[in-house]
């Protein structure tokens, strides 16, 4: 009876797709950049949605706002859930993270606590000193530079600042300071590396599962996993030990609300170990590349980046401080504007991240079979020309009143800006990736001027992975503002 009910009726289409080859059907056509091999098939072929076949895997491939919003919000229900990953059932014991959780019961109780007790609004601003002290510091090693007239590698000092500020509300900073967070940039980088990318792996899982393929990624994944084990049991001990030790609860990190809530929400310390790697892969490359792309695209306009350091330099009111306070730039307009503009370019993650189909369902007439992979291509629909003018143009502008964007934000309701995701699996992590990313980028531009170095010259050339990157250092030049 089962059988019957999950066969299609005999009169709804599938979606359509391009000509594939046997066996590896359409994974020749997809590129070293995934998002926009995407863009240009559902292009070639006037295919908003679009079926694949990628090995042995079905993806849909959703390239409008209108499908974008059938599948992440009149069916997300249905589209909620996300593909088994091979990697993520070994480093997250058995996917029992947030990120790579199937939907149902676990993952919702999960992702409770995490919206609840770790990136609520109220707790995202108890961090804010932490991470006006963690710019402070930036603002020292960038001014050191600007006295000896030295270059600074942009990527490495912006995903150095993100890590230190993550490990910081995930570890607290004595942790951290033990030389610990080296130790947790590099693990982040080996886990990225894992589970980003369009791994052969993903696209023939039968065969993964059972071959020479299987043993070389699990030997892989395991020895990575085997050190996030180490260094986060070693955490959660000192956590442990510090409650026991000091009779109060006066850590005030991730790793203590995890621990408070682990029984509530009945959780065994491996879950609370795989949530853990999820916030640091979820946050750290992401904001260190929205702030990197944001300001590579400022030193191709200069123009642009003078009127931001106009508005962020009109601010009196240092408070006090050597810094600007995530106070005195609430209400830049601009910097705001800089920031959309930048993620609607470059969302960090184009393709959202998987998601997975639980049952048939029908949208725009086509039925959409039930156990297929789906991607959301952002990247693309951020870019379409349908939707945006001048699209492939970096225009803070069209975020400003009067602009064609005005209003258009990035909370999940607005299907042409997707940088976030929307429905139940958006990201839950946007309100600290932002207070992150605009109070080092205000000051950024408040403290220095910025100058390429002679010669130089800024390529946007991408990297595909769990966070797209730009493929060339940034390097640039500061010069103290006086
Ligand atoms: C600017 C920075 C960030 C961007 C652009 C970003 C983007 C995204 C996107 C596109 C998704 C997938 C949504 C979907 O599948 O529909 C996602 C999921 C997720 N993000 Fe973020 N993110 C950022 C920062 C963060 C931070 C700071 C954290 C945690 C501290 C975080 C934690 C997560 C988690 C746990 C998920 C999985 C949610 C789920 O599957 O239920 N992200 N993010």
């Amino acid at each position: 009876r089962k059988k019957k009910q999950q066969q299609q009726p005999p009169n709804k289409l599938v979606p359509p797709s391009p000509p594939a080859l046997p066996v590896i059907g359409h994974l020749h056509l997809v590129g070293s950049l995934p998002h926009v091999s995407l863009r240009c098939l559902a292009r070639k072929h006037n295919h908003d949605l679009m079926l694949l076949r990628l090995g042995a895997m079905p993806v849909l491939v959703v390239s409008s706002p209108r499908a974008a919003e059938a599948v992440l919000r009149t069916h997300d229900h249905v589209f909620a859930s996300r593909p088994p990953s091979l990697v993520a059932e070994v480093l997250l014991h058995g996917s029992s993270d947030v990120g790579f959780a199937p939907f149902g019961d676990y993952w919702r109780r999960v992702r409770k606590l995490i919206t609840t007790h770790l990136l609520s609004v109220k707790k995202v601003q108890s961090f804010r000193l932490a991470r006006e002290e963690e710019v402070s510091r930036v603002l020292t090693q960038i001014g050191k530079a600007a006295a000896m007239g030295e270059v600074v590698d942009m990527g490495e000092l912006l995903s150095s600042f993100t890590n230190d500020m993550v490990c910081r509300a995930v570890a607290g900073r004595l942790f951290g300071s033990q030389g610990h967070n080296t130790m947790f940039r590099k693990l982040t980088q080996d886990t990225s590396r894992l589970l980003g990318g369009f791994n052969v792996e993903e696209f023939f899982p039968v065969l993964a599962r059972l071959g020479a393929l299987s043993k070389a990624v699990r030997t892989k994944t395991e020895r990575v996993k085997r050190r996030w084990d180490e260094l986060l049991d070693k955490l959660i001990q000192d956590h442990e030990s510090h409650n026991r030790s000091s009779g109060n609860n006066d850590y005030d990190d991730f790793t203590y609300a995890l621990l408070s809530a682990q029984h509530e929400y009945g959780l065994t310390r491996d879950h609370v170990k795989s949530i853990l790697i999820d916030v640091f892969f979820g946050a750290i490359d992401t904001s260190a590349q929205v702030l990197e792309f944001a300001i590579a695209e400022l030193m191709r306009k200069p123009h642009l980046m003078d009127k931001l350091q106009a508005e962020v330099r009109s601010s009196t009111s240092l408070d006090g401080k050597q810094i600007l306070t995530e106070a005195s730039i609430n209400n830049m307009t601009y910097l705001r504007a800089v920031i959309k503009e930048s993620l609607r370019l470059h969302p960090v993650a184009p393709l959202l991240a998987p998601h997975f189909s639980m049952t048939n369902c029908t949208i725009d007439g086509y039925m959409i079979p039930s156990g297929i992979q789906v991607l959301v291509n952002a990247w693309a629909i951020g870019r379409d020309s349908r939707f945006w003018e001048d699209p492939e143009e970096f225009v803070p502008e069209r975020f400003l009143d009067g602009g064609g964007a005005a209003g258009v934000n990035f909370n999940g309701n607005d299907f042409q800006f997707l940088p976030f995701g929307s429905g139940r699996r958006m990201c839950p992590g946007l309100n600290f990736g932002i207070a992150t990313i605009e109070v080092m980028l205000a000051n950024l531009m408040h403290h220095f001027h910025w100058d390429l170095p002679p010669g130089m010259k800024i390529d946007m050339t991408e990297v595909f992975g769990l966070a797209v990157r730009r493929r060339e250092k940034l390097l640039l030049l500061p010069k103290l503002c006086t």
